[in-house]
């Protein structure tokens, strides 16, 4: 099973909602607990590795390093686990710390100095790596996206030590927690205007690309609306035949990308699909405050989790527990997570 299934509520605030407002909060404590902890790398590079959420989260945070003799890289846990080689030190991020090819990507290497970053201490993930770092923040909503932010300030944390930089993490916690505050209003109106949505695309070049991933999972985790977060250009290579009135993009746009953004969407208007854009253009448009090129992808977030969130209200759907109250997908569930496994 996935993990367990969280109180169920049936209207406005659901727990998602609960977890984003508690969002600055948690990042407090996240900060608290991990700014401390020693970690002795080894000499050679780092992987960074997990699944979904967790996977995003850990190499949003390593996209701050600007140092190029700190390597690095990220696989997916699987991919390490069946078909990749590490670095001699991986960083494995898992909020349950029980899913399967994240832990046997560190149990596959025994060799390599493993950092497992989990909210649970009596995860497998806590007792097999060389060191465990636990968020002491339980996120109720199986949408995890308080758990998103927790894990991305933890890998901040353990680049900086990595690369041995200073970061002003308080200064990155207010940001949060002012986008928090504006995603909720501006998002929720959004909603309110936008008209039938049937298909997403997330686009996002650069650092934006792990945000625009995270951005489409969330949303078919809360909506159930298929979405997919896809490398700007190659939106053109493919997905322009499945656009239609129905459609809607979301661009996470740095400055560099505003005209090709600009471009693609005037030709979406052809087949009369709109766009929202975070950081750039769109028939609507979220300005980010930007400080650098790393944290803006972590700031569009903000907006695309209220979006959403506030999408699911709309819909009448319960973000919180992934359809679990469906006994189909339930059981799906159980098919491809057997008891005790994730
Ligand atoms: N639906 C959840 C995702 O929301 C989560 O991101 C992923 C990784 O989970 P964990 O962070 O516990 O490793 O597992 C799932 O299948």
């Amino acid at each position: 099973m996935t993990d367990d299934i969280p109180e169920v509520r049936t209207k406005h605030p659901y727990l998602m909602y609960e977890m984003l407002k508690e969002t600055p909060k948690a990042l407090k404590t996240t900060l608290k607990n991990v700014i401390d902890e020693e970690i002795d790398f080894r000499r050679g590079s780092v992987t960074v590795t997990g699944n979904g959420t967790s996977y995003h989260a850990g190499v949003l945070g390593f996209q701050s390093i600007s140092d190029e003799n700190k390597p690095w890289n990220h696989i997916q846990s699987y991919e390490l686990e069946n078909y990749k080689t590490p670095g001699n030190n991986i960083v494995a991020f898992s909020h349950t710390g029980k899913t399967y090819s994240t832990v046997q990507s560190i149990r596959k290497y025994p060799e390599k100095f493993s950092v497992g970053v989990t909210h649970d201490q009596n995860s497998s993930l806590a007792q097999i790596s060389s060191k465990s770092i636990v968020i002491q923040e339980k996120d109720k909503s199986l949408c995890n996206t308080k758990a998103f932010f927790d894990n991305s300030l933890a890998s901040l944390i353990i680049a900086n030590k990595y690369e041995k930089s200073k970061y002003d993490y308080e200064g990155f916690i207010s940001m949060i927690d002012k986008n928090l505050m504006r995603a909720d209003i501006e998002m929720n109106s959004i909603v309110k205007e936008i008209g039938k949505v049937k298909n997403i695309f997330v686009l996002g070049a650069g650092n934006n690309f792990i945000a625009a991933r995270e951005t489409a999972q969330k949303l078919k985790e809360a909506t159930h609306i298929h979405s997919e977060g896809i490398e700007l250009e190659e939106y053109n290579h493919g997905c322009t035949s499945v656009t239609n009135k129905d459609t809607l993009l979301i661009n996470i746009c740095n400055r560099e990308d505003t005209s090709r953004v600009k471009q693609i969407n005037r030709g979406i208007k052809y087949v009369g699909a709109k766009s929202i854009g975070i950081g750039g253009p769109g028939d609507f448009e979220i300005e980010l405050d930007v400080r650098n090129s790393f944290e803006l992808p972590i700031q569009a977030i903000t907006y695309t989790y209220f979006f959403a969130y506030h999408l699911a209200v709309k819909l009448g759907i319960n973000p919180d527990i992934l359809r679990f109250d469906e006994k189909d997908y339930y059981d799906f569930d159980m098919e491809i997570f057997p008891e005790g496994q994730h």
